[in-house]
This record gives structure tokens, C-alpha cells and sequence, in this order.
């Protein structure tokens, strides 16, 4: 038996044609001796219409409270019907269950953390098939772009000795004898692997523990990180502009339908299309703040209340860049022109969204990164490998980290961080 899936049967060409589908029963009522059926795939939802009067009254009675998400297979003919969900429906003449059940326990209307512990079935949710759908692209841009552009694909560790990012979101691990961490980000060792191939890239889960919860921050998220010997921070910039780019183009170009039903205004995302993205000094964002009534002064950092208050400002994703010294991290590169800021920049998605993409310019001069690392309270004894690095034929190197969940939860327009991915961490949930 040939199956098709569902999202291939709904269409005019195939209307009157024999086909067969199998999947999950979505939804179902039983009227006037006829079962409506909807079963869903991972392609889409069809309803299918088993009539007693073809298949029999024993069949309509057992369909008349089968258990949602009981698996089934149906054989019919194609035809529209414009009450059905997508235009058509199949009229079956087979119709199997294999695999039953009983009482699922989400029947709509439940409370968020109830499905949060039934996360496991939550998920096949068709929202989730069209999120997921939607990030599978976002990945395959990335790489699409990565692979397209001579950037070399690397796999950095995630057990770590030291702190890339503070050690305040540090999880700690057993490791044998000693202690470890989860990584934080692949940079610190993508700075090595330049040396080896200039261009490289990873996707790792980056970890966090994040202690606060908010609908932007995860404690296990997906990290896209480029590292390149020879970039300066403009250099990095129009990577991570074309990047971008190219994700929302290729999104647009094959996921349009998910966005269009998962209600996203596609409109507000072609001008992500285009670059040059706009770029503005961090000394300009505090002006644009203060001028709007924040209370705001130059050395803050920029939180999620003003980044969504930057971003109303623009219409597509912007740089924020030359932050001051003391709010970035020890490895960013002091300003030759200006010491009391470095060449780092952020990349913020609009619409409130905010920050996407972190990175700079490295500190390439052993000295200078010995004291900053002094500077920022840290022991140089951790760094040793890392500091390494300037020792032998150091050159200047840029790099960034796209956080996939933000592009996701941006992209499809989501209000929390958590449906971008199947299982989200953070602070109190680690089940199932
Ligand atoms: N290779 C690099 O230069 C990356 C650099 N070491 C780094 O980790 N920068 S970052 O902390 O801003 O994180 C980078 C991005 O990672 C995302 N990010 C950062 N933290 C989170 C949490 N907690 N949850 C979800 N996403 C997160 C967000 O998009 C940030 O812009
Ligand atoms: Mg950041």
C-alpha cells in the first residue's frame, strides 16, 4: 500500500483520485451516520468521512468515542469540500485503527505548567509541527549559508574548565575526579580553530542558568557561532547581516504557509531581507532612551525593557555596537580610538524581540587580555590555553553567537522563548 501525506492530497489536481493516508486522529464527531475524522500528519490536518452506510455501523459506533491521537490508516477518494479544514476531505472506503487510545490527557483549556509536565504529548500539537517545521529552515539556512560561503563546520567541546560568558550562569558537572562546566558558548575554542581552518563555524546547546524567568531566556538554548582569523568587528557585521538575511529569505521562501497559519504578519519580516541593517552606537541608543523618558545613563546595560523600546524605532533588525568596557566580556577588544568602550555589537530583531546576536572584535594582544582578564576579577590561571593563543602568531579575529531560539521565537512571531524548542530548560522545570 503506497501512502501519500496529507499536504500532498490537498490539492485540485488530486481531487477524484484514489489515495491512502495514515496518522493521528486530531479530532472526530459522529453526525447522522457518518464519522468526521480529522487525522492529522506531519504535512497537515484532512478530514476523512466514514460513512456506515459504505463501512459499516460497528465502525461508526467505535469511532464515536475513540480516543484522540489514536493511530489510524484511511483509504478514499479526494475530493473539496469547502467545511473541511483546508478544502477538502477524503470520502474513505478503508478505514483501520492501529494503534488505540485512551483518555488523552489534553483535551484544550489546560493550564500552562499542567502542559508543561505533559510536554511529551503537547507537543504533537500541529502548532508545534509548523514551529518545528519552521525552525528546521532557520537551521538550513544557517548551514545553506556557513557551507555556501567557504565557513568551516567545527564541533567544540561542551564540557568545559572555564567561564566564557561570567560565572554567574555557570552549571557546574561531576567530571571524574574534577569539576567541570556545561559550555556556555564554542567561542573561546572556535579562537583556536581559526588558526587551523580561518573560517569555522558550530551549532552547540550553549547552557545558562539563567536564575530569573523571562519569554527570552532559556537555560539550554541553541547556539550558530562563527569565528574568523583576519575579520574586523565591520567584517563580522556583514556576516551576520547576510546571515540573518538569508535565514528570513529562505524562511519566507519555503515556510510561508506555517507563518500565514500560525498567524504571522509576513510583512513585518520582508524588510529583514534587505542589508545594509542599520547600525547605531550604544552612546546613540542611550540618547534615543533618554529622549524617550527612560531612565537611563551611559555604562547601563541595555535590558529586555529597553531593548524593546530601541526597536520600535526601526523596521528591521539593527547593530547596536561600541558598548562600554565594563558591561561586555573580558575577551572583547578595547576601541583604539577610544578606550572606554570596546568593538562589540549586538544585533537586535524588531517588533520588541531585542538582542539575536552577540559578538566583537578579540582582544588579540597577550598583555591586554592578561589585564583584562585581571580587570574583570578572573584568574589568568584559567586562561592559560586560552591566552596561548597570543603567544604564538596571534592575528586580529571576530565572531559572533546567534541564539536559534530568539531567530525562531522572532521569526514566528511567538511571545515566549519556550514553544521554539520540544523540550525548553529553565529555572524549575527539567521534566519531562
Ligand atoms: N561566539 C560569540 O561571540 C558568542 C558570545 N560568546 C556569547 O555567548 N554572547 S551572548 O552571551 O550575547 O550570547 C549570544 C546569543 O545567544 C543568545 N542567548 C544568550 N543567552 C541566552 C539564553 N539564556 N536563552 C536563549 N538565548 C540566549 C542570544 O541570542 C545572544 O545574542
Ligand atoms: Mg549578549
Amino acid at each position: 500500500m503506497e501512502y501519500k501525506s496529507i499536504a500532498e492530497i490537498m490539492s485540485n489536481d488530486k481531487i477524484g483520485s484514489h489515495v491512502c493516508i495514515r496518522g493521528w486522529i486530531y479530532r472526530r464527531s459522529v453526525v447522522g451516520g457518518k464519522a468526521f475524522i480529522r487525522v492529522r500528519d506531519s504535512s497537515g490536518v484532512i478530514q476523512v468521512v466514514v460513512d456506515s452506510a459504505r463501512l459499516g455501523e460497528a465502525l461508526v459506533d467505535e469511532l464515536k468515542d475513540i480516543g484522540l491521537e489514536a493511530s489510524v490508516i484511511a483509504c478514499g477518494t479526494v475530493r473539496r469540500e469547502e467545511r473541511a479544514p483546508g478544502g477538502y476531505e477524503l470520502d474513505a472506503d478503508f478505514f483501520k485503527i492501529i494503534g488505540y487510545s485512551r483518555d488523552f490527557p489534553i483535551k484544550g483549556g489546560e493550564g500552562i505548567e499542567y502542559l508543561l509536565d505533559n510536554r511529551h504529548l503537547w507537543v504533537r500539537s500541529p502548532r508545534f509541527t509548523k514551529i518545528f517545521r519552521i525552525k528546521h529552515t532557520i537551521l538550513q539556512a544557517g548551514r545553506e549559508y556557513f557551507t555556501r560561503n567557504g565557513w568551516w563546520e567545527v564541533n567544540p567541546p561542551i564540557l568545559t574548565a572555564s567561564a566564557c560568558e561570567g560565572g554567574a550562569t555557570l552549571f557546574p558537572v561531576e567530571y571524574f575526579e574534577s569539576k567541570a562546566y556545561l559550555s556556555q558558548s564554542a567561542q573561546l575554542y572556535l579562537e583556536a580553530l581559526i588558526y587551523v581552518l580561518e573560517k569555522v563555524w558550530s551549532l552547540t546547546p550553549s547552557f545558562r542558568a539563567e536564575r530569573s524567568r523571562t519569554r527570552r531566556h532559556l537555560a539550554e538554548y541553541w547556539h550558530l557561532e562563527p569565528e574568523a582569523a583576519w575579520y574586523s568587528m565591520d567584517d563580522m557585521m556583514r556576516v551576520a547581516e547576510e546571515l540573518v538575511s538569508h535565514i528570513v529569505t529562505k524562511v519566507l521562501e519555503e515556510r510561508r504557509s506555517e507563518l500565514v497559519d500560525l498567524g504571522r504578519d509576513i510583512e513585518k519580516l520582508k524588510p529583514a531581507m534587505e542589508t545594509p541593517y542599520p547600525r547605531i552606537r550604544y552612546d546613540e541608543a542611550i540618547e534615543i532612551l533618554q529622549k524617550k523618558g527612560v531612565n537611563v545613563k551611559w555604562g547601563d546595560d541595555l535590558g529586555a525593557d529597553e531593548e524593546r523600546i530601541l526597536t520600535m524605532e526601526f523596521e528591521k533588525p539593527f547593530f547596536v555596537t561600541h558598548f562600554p568596557r565594563q558591561i561586555k566580556s573580558f575577551y572583547m577588544k578595547v576601541d583604539p580610538s577610544n578606550p572606554n568602550v570596546v568593538l562589540g555589537f549586538d544585533l537586535l530583531a524588531p517588533e520588541g524581540y531585542g538582542e539575536i546576536i552577540g559578538g566583537g572584535e578579540r582582544e588579540d594582544r597577550y598583555d591586554v587580555l592578561y589585564q583584562k582578564i585581571i580587570e574583570q576579577g578572573l584568574n589568568p590561571e584559567d586562561y592559560k590555553w586560552y591566552l596561548d593563543l597570543r603567544k604564538y602568531g596571534s592575528v586580529p579575529h571576530s565572531g559572533f553567537g546567534l541564539g536559534v531560539e530568539r531567530v525562531t521565537m522572532w521569526i514566528t512571531g511567538l511571545d515566549h522563548i519556550r514553544d521554539t524548542l520540544p523540550f525548553p530548560r529553565f529555572r524549575g522545570r527539567i521534566y519531562p
